[in-house]
């Protein structure tokens, strides 16, 4: 199945269509998937949409997924996850790492090579957990085991473990931070919503409107066309359909101090488990094939920023990603029928906006002439995002990428834009057309 692409290493560029996507319900850590790895759930969104597309036994070009935390048996998740699945085991397979960009970026790196006719079908994809986060020895038990390992005999393996003492059983949990600065995601946005002058009432109130918004796209079958149940959850298991700002308002702040502490568990996104998986092919193969495209991935960007030194906030990078994309595509902030911002905090979404408003940061920081400025805020995550769906780090990119797919398809016609915040003071943006 995999190639019927001709010879084109001198061709342009093909146009790149999403057929669609599939992913199981996101449930909140430790629960209802608390015993599934990171390849049971993104074994259970591939198989969703191998069977969906009709794909069983077949070799697509590629699968290139990825988990932000990973056990070190899953050196190459994608690879063992194509070989627990109903996909043909000739199919490749690679994993991709960008923090909360994984998701995005694996799609990108699919639909480079459709573009560029290297293949003309792939799939992409992306899984997390933090129940079952891999849990390491300390750095000198490390040594010492390894030391045992090597030794070379029964003398040798003795005496390295003799070396260990009680305070070396210590474990190592990953730490939802920056090795960098020691802040975690949500004391460094805290301190990006200071800057920003994000107030709890505007975050509260766009973390209600995404808990209704998904609901309602519950409620309308939105969801059906993308979403497999997994262990008998059927929803995800964050949406609070019943959200509203007064009880949100009666939530204790969780990051920041004193009084300018306003992010709570309500507008911030849950510790979450999930994956999701996106199909990808070239226009030609897709009309072989007889799918429809719901959309083409026409444009996208990745930036950095620096935010070690304090001088960028670490969630600010999709800020500087939009611009540079926009002018390649040659755009304006305007020019889309849907926004897709992934909801990390309702503050993060926020202090972009209001960056793109402002004439200092887009001149000074951006090197703008003019502000990119507002956008239809009645256009902004029309079918809710990750305050309410969760966020399971590498799953949301290809949650993104079918919501804004599928969206361009119902519209019949349209533009839409992604932007997605990492760790690591990173950030994709991109854009879908129809
Ligand atoms: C690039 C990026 O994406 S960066 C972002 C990466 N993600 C993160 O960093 C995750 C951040 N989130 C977290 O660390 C955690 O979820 C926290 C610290 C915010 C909250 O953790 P917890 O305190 O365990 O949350 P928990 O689910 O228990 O919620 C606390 C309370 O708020 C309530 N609550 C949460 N959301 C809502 C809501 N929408 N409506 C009403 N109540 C709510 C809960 O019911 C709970 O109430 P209870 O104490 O009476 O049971």
């Amino acid at each position: 199945m995999a190639s019927t692409s001709a010879k084109r290493s001198d061709a342009a560029p093909r146009r790149v269509a999403v057929i669609g996507g599939n992913r199981i319900p996101f449930a909140r850590s430790n629960s209802v998937y608390a015993h599934a790895s990171n390849q049971d759930m993104l074994t259970a969104a591939l198989d969703g949409l191998v069977d969906r597309y009709d794909l069983r036994g077949q070799r697509v070009g590629e699968f290139a997924a990825g988990a932000v935390l990973k056990h070190s048996r899953d050196f190459n998740l994608a690879r063992e996850t194509v070989l627990g699945s109903t996909l043909d085991p000739q199919t490749p397979a690679y994993d991709v790492q960008q923090a909360c960009d994984t998701g995005i970026q694996a799609t990108i790196q699919v639909a480079n090579k459709i573009a560029l006719g290297k293949i003309d079908v792939g799939i992409a994809g992306g899984s997390d957990t933090t129940s079952d986060a891999p849990i390491a020895v300390g750095e000198r038990l490390r040594k010492i085991l390894l030391d045992a390992n090597r030794a070379k005999d029964l003398k040798g393996r003795l005496a390295a473990l003799a070396r260990i003492r009680p305070g070396d059983i210590v474990p190592s949990i990953p730490q939802n931070s920056e090795p960098r600065t020691g802040l975690s995601m949500g004391e460094s946005q805290a301190l990006t919503t200071l800057e920003w002058g994000i107030t709890r009432e505007d975050q509260d109130q766009l973390a209600v409107e995404s808990h209704h918004k998904l609901a309602a796209a519950y409620d309308r079958g939105f969801l059906d066309s993308m979403l497999t149940p997994y262990l008998g959850l059927e929803r995800d298991q964050n949406l609070r359909p019943g959200s509203s700002v007064e009880k949100l308002a009666t939530l204790k702040p969780v990051f920041g101090r004193g009084e300018s502490a306003t992010m709570t568990a309500g507008n911030s996104t849950p510790l979450t488990d999930g994956a999701s998986t996106v199909l990808l092919a070239s226009e030609e193969y897709a009309a072989e094939k007889g799918w429809e495209p719901l959309a083409f991935l026409t444009e996208y960007e990745t930036a950095a920023v620096d935010y070690v030194d304090g001088s960028e906030g670490l969630l600010m990078a999709p800020a500087y990603a939009m611009p540079r994309m926009l002018a390649r595509a040659g755009l304006t902030l305007q020019d889309f029928d849907f926004y897709e911002i992934h909801e990390a905090f309702a503050s993060q979404v926020l202090s972009t906006l209001k960056a793109w408003e402002d004439p200092i940061f887009c001149k000074e920081r951006l090197g703008l002439d003019a502000p990119l400025g507002s956008i239809d805020r009645s256009k902004l995550n029309v079918t809710g995002s990750s305050l309410a769906a969760g966020h399971p780090f590498a799953a949301t990119g290809g949650r993104i990428v079918a919501t804004l797919a599928t969206l361009l398809a119902e519209k019949g016609k349209g533009r839409g834009v992604i932007s997605i915040c990492a760790a690591g003071g990173q950030g994709v943006t991109a854009i879908l057309e129809r």
